[in-house]
């Protein structure tokens, strides 16, 4: 499986609707704190758009509601994963991310045979309080030869001229949240990261 190298991570269906016809090609929906029905509208109305783009969405936490909304791809974290049903999700033939923060984790990660692993904050973020300090470049080279061939996704602080670094250092994919939530223009910014990802996407020069 290959993963575009532009991971966008948003928290609405209003987000994914403003950006994703940009050209994003891969996008999470991260929601929390939310009823359940509400959610539901938002993962249908996500979807909607993404299925008109060509674009993959994946859906964070709420595997049983991605399966139940014929969702093809989760994203869990170490305590969502110690809580889901790995034969359901993969009898409902999804695919599954799965975060690392530490060697324990990427043991459990590697374990569960995901299609892709997380590797996270390679930088500060101010997204959500961590416990891990930023792990840097170099630790990311080290999950590259650990991860093997599945794919490799960064996460955490990261900026438009972070990408080279990240990408040299073994990355597949980069995620991001505030460098274009909170940017400004998060349109302008999603344009910049679609344009410095062009090649690796194999988009025509
Ligand atoms: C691509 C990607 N990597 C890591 C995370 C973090 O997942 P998790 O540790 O479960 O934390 P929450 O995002 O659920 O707060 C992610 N969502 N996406
Ligand atoms: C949601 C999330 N998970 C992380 C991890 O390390 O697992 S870092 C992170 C926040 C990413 O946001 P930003 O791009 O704004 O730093
Ligand atoms: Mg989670």
């Amino acid at each position: 499986m290959r993963l575009d190298p532009f991971y966008l991570i948003v928290d609405s269906a209003a987000w994914i609707e403003r950006v994703v016809p940009l050209g994003v090609k891969l996008v999470q929906l991260r929601i929390k704190d939310m009823p359940e029905g509400a959610l539901r509208d938002e993962i249908r109305r996500a979807r909607t758009v993404c299925a008109g783009a060509g674009c993959q969405m994946i859906v964070n936490d709420y595997w049983r509601i991605a399966i139940e909304e014929g969702c093809d791809f989760v994203h869990l974290g170490q305590e969502d994963l110690a809580e889901a049903d790995l034969g359901a999700i993969r009898a409902a033939g999804l695919k599954l991310g799965l975060s690392t923060h530490d060697e324990a984790e990427l043991q459990t990660a590697l374990a569960a045979s995901p299609d892709y692993i997380a590797l996270g904050p390679v930088y500060p973020t101010i997204l959500k309080q961590m416990k891990w300090a930023p792990q840097g470049l170099n630790k990311l080279s080290d999950w590259r030869h650990r991860v093997g061939t599945l794919p490799l996704v960064a996460i955490g602080g990261l900026t438009v001229d972070r990408l080279d670094g990240v990408f040299s250092h073994g990355a597949d994919s980069a995620a991001v949240v505030t460098d274009i939530s909170l940017n400004p223009s998060p349109e302008d910014r999603t344009r910049q990261w679609i344009e410095k990802t062009a090649k690796r996407r194999g988009d025509p020069a």
